[in-house]
């Protein structure tokens, strides 16, 4: 693999759910070895550091949305650090963070990638706005804000939308779709690999028809990785862990044919949760994931 110019960003962010220690996510990837990991592997790594994100307050709700205004703000300060990370030569690698934090991300990749591809690695599909969403929490809806749809003051961010197309989306690792999801999944046709394909298919073609699908009449393409895509057992420091999800070895796989693929222009990591996790266990296996997907072989 080429050897990469990599800007780390930190978004210590807890306030798109309802789960304590979510925030603490980029220090337990930090610790876990991310920028020595990428430093071995020919990479220049430059740390940007974290963004400042309020401290929770009193939970204020509006138009079903928790936090609405901290979410608001805090992805506007990341949108515009992944846009200047990318300014000066970078490869923006994104640490959640609850999940909330790919609508700052997406917002700023897509400032000069306007037909950017998606791989959504998740047990979810993030597909709810306020109107759909059973739980208000703004983690559940970062993809359907990135296609333009529900709050505007979200949608917004960046100054236009939608962000990205339906067509060019591909969801790895689906079990867990509330109905007003699956609806928007069918009327819009995104292109989605549940357990059950990945089952059936095995992760080799899953992985092939995913690249191909995302590389189709795209100038980019973003990983957006939720640690809850994988089994529980795998990554039990999450907030949201659903049964039956993809395995370590099986992402691996999946990284590594990224690597090989060489499309990503961006990717990020989220929803490491150190409190839930059992001795960083969660945050090691995102560092050794990022390092089959930045070009890692045993030989
Ligand atoms: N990024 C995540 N972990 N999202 C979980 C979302 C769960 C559920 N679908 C909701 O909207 O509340
Ligand atoms: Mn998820
Ligand atoms: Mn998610």
């Amino acid at each position: 693999m080429n050897k990469l110019k990599v800007g780390v960003i930190g978004v210590p962010m807890d306030l798109g759910q309802n789960r304590r220690g979510v925030d603490m996510g980029p220090s337990a990837i930090r610790y876990a070895g991310l920028i020595s990991r990428l430093e071995s592997l020919g990479h220049e790594v430059k740390d940007f550091g974290d963004i400042t994100i309020e401290r929770r307050s009193e939970e204020q709700v509006s138009a079903g949305l928790k936090n609405l205004s901290q979410v608001i703000h805090a992805n506007d300060l990341l949108r515009q650090q992944v846009e200047s990370i990318e300014e000066e030569g970078y490869f923006p690698l994104v640490l959640g963070g609850d999940h909330s934090i790919a609508i700052g991300t997406l917002a700023g990749v897509t400032k000069k990638r306007k037909q950017l591809g998606v791989i959504w690695y998740d047990a979810h599909g993030d597909l709810n706005t306020g109107d759909t969403s059973p739980s208000g929490n703004i983690h559940g809806m970062p993809l359907a804000v990135s296609l333009g749809l529900g709050e505007e003051s979200l949608t917004s961010i960046g100054g236009f939308a939608p962000k990205i197309k339906p067509e060019h989306i591909v969801i790895v690792g689906a079990r867990s779709l509330d109905d007003g999801e699956k609806e928007l999944i069918k009327e819009k046709g995104i292109k989605i690999f549940t357990m059950h394909e990945i089952d059936r298919l095995g992760m080799t073609k899953v992985m092939e028809q995913a690249i191909e699908h995302v590389g189709a009449g795209t100038d980019g393409v973003h990983l957006s990785l939720d640690l809850d895509g994988l089994d529980p057992n795998d990554a039990p420091g999450v907030g949201t862990p659903v049964l039956g999800g993809i395995s370590y070895r099986e992402s691996h796989l999946a990284m590594e044919m990224l690597a090989e693929a060489g499309i990503l222009t961006s990717t990020e990591f989220v929803e490491v949760n150190p409190i839930l996790d059992e001795r960083n266990k969660t945050a090691e296996v995102a560092v050794a994931l990022m390092g089959s997907l930045f070009g890692e072989k045993l030989l």
